[in-house]
């Protein structure tokens, strides 16, 4: 399950949301791109079908190194990876990487491990002692993240929650064609 960030020069380049002018973002995806509430909320607003969750792997492995970073964990320490499809009517609309230190899973997070095909949003966001950190948005190709998917870049965000203080690391990248953003109407 190892996943490069790939040589230099290809391996995803993370800019703070708050500091990327908005014009620099596809219009159809700022909302899905820099709301910091469940994404699972909203998709599951937006799908008017079946939503779902597809686990594609979640085990023990080397996070890639721009992930090693931003988690500040020693180079080549193992974390549990989780990778899921997040679905409409059985069509990927994002693909989520999780990577979770083993301190992370020691503390109130060990029931991470276990999570299964519920949406991690669904935990997350109804735990009082979880604090979301600030949204990254980048662009990746397909490939890079191992997902069969159209070749043209797709857009992702990334941050990191601290429950309790342990981190890990969400990264998000929607690789469907999603409808608008949800929120737009509840604003
Ligand atoms: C963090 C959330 O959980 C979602 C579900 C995930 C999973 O089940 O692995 C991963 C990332 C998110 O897209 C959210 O809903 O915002």
């Amino acid at each position: 399950m190892r996943r490069r960030c790939g040589k230099a020069g290809n391996e995803p380049v993370w800019q703070a949301a708050n500091r990327l002018r908005r014009s620099a973002l596809p219009p159809h995806l700022i909302g899905w791109l820099l709301d910091d509430s469940s994404l699972t909320r909203w998709l599951k607003q937006a799908c008017n079908g079946r939503f779902a969750v597809r686990v594609l792997r979640q085990g023990w492995t080397v996070p890639m190194s721009c992930e090693t970073a931003a988690l500040k964990l020693p180079l080549r320490r193992r974390a549990m990876v989780r990778e899921v499809l997040l679905l409409c009517d059985d069509v990927p609309w994002v693909f989520a990487r999780t990577v979770i230190p083993k301190r992370t899973l020691g503390g109130p997070g060990g029931r991470l491990a276990f999570l299964g095909n519920r949406p991690l949003g669904e935990l997350l966001f109804r735990d009082p002692r979880v604090r979301r950190g600030r949204l990254e948005v980048s662009r990746v190709t397909p490939a890079l993240l191992g997902v069969e998917s159209t070749q043209a870049p797709v857009w992702g965000r990334r941050s990191i929650f601290r429950l309790s203080e342990r981190p890990l690391l969400v990264s998000e990248y929607f690789i469907g064609e999603l409808p608008p953003w949800p929120g737009e109407r509840s604003r």
